[in-house]
């Protein structure tokens, strides 16, 4: 592991941090916030959207205050490998920048794209063996991309994750024009091999395990909300599971950064309460 940057704040510390990942067969780049004493702490991980870098979240969702006060680590990673062996697609979604945290299984992406085992296993074995993390409690949230990455991980992998939360996600790829071209590329034409990787789709057909509650905060004025992001669906998968939502729809908020650093602190908080329960 290479700590690249490192900055105080909040009386805690970012690291900006590079590691070789078996998974991807890249190095991959995140960033780590801890907040002040000596842990072990709770571990909240965000995954970000189309096109983010770790850089994104870091920057701009204005986290750290509360995760600070509320004694909590909080980890970015990139949302996918990149480098000039890596494929890639001109497209912004679609190859570098959108892993969309799935297990590619067609060429060209299998050779690295293999973002669902980096985040469930190469970026927690890190986490835990780096930086004075407590395993047993870590949650998980994202944004769009990262919304559906962190609800379809933290429902295929419960036993890693004692909290989930999401902001705008793209709550059934296998109903978007983003989740089907990903899908397609990624895990080839079969509807089959996306159920998994399907957020609404796992809690409508009951193969989701329950959390106590999921939150999820979406901004009405989003451009991508009817024809991509669909929470409609997640509502009525929800219903039909028995799993409790929490969905909050915001008047006038977008798909920014903006949004996000509104609600962050709700998200925070959400998450903190169950991981120190
Ligand atoms: N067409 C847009 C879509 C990408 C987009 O909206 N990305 C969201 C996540 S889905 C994001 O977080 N962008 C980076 C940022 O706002 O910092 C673009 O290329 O900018």
């Amino acid at each position: 592991m290479d700590i690249t940057a490192q900055h105080r704040l909040f009386g805690g510390t970012l690291s900006f941090v590079k590691h070789d990942s078996a998974a991807t067969q890249t190095p991959m780049a995140l960033s780590v916030f801890v907040p002040e004493g000596e842990g072990p702490f709770p571990v909240l991980i965000w995954l970000s959207g189309l096109t983010c870098t770790a850089n994104n979240f870091t920057e701009k969702a204005g986290a750290y205050k509360r995760a600070a006060e509320l004694g909590l680590m909080i980890v970015a990673p990139d949302t996918s490998p990149r480098g000039e062996g890596v494929a890639n697609d001109e497209a912004y979604d679609l190859g570098q920048g959108a892993g969309f945290y799935v297990n590619a299984t067609q060429s060209p992406w299998a050779a690295h794209f293999q973002m669902e085992t980096y985040v469930t296993h190469d970026l927690l074995e890190l986490i835990a063996a780096e930086f004075p993390a407590d395993m047993s409690r870590v949650g998980l949230s994202g944004h769009s991309m990262g919304g559906h990455g962190a609800l379809t991980l933290a429902m295929n992998y419960p036993h890693l994750f004692k909290s989930v939360s999401a902001f705008a996600p793209i709550a059934s790829p296998v109903h978007c024009p983003w989740g089907q071209k990903a899908m397609t590329a990624y895990l080839g034409p079969s509807h089959e091999a996306w159920e998994r990787s399907d957020a609404a789709l796992r809690l409508a057909r009951g193969k989701a395990l329950p959390f106590d509650e999921i939150l999820v905060d979406q901004g009405l004025a989003d451009p991508f909300l009817e024809t991509q992001l669909m929470p409609h669906l997640l509502e009525q998968a929800a219903k039909v599971a028995g799993q409790k939502l929490t969905l909050r729809r915001h008047e006038g908020y977008d798909h920014s950064y903006y949004f996000i650093a509104s609600f962050i602190d709700d998200h925070l908080d959400f998450h903190t309460r169950r991981l120190k329960a």
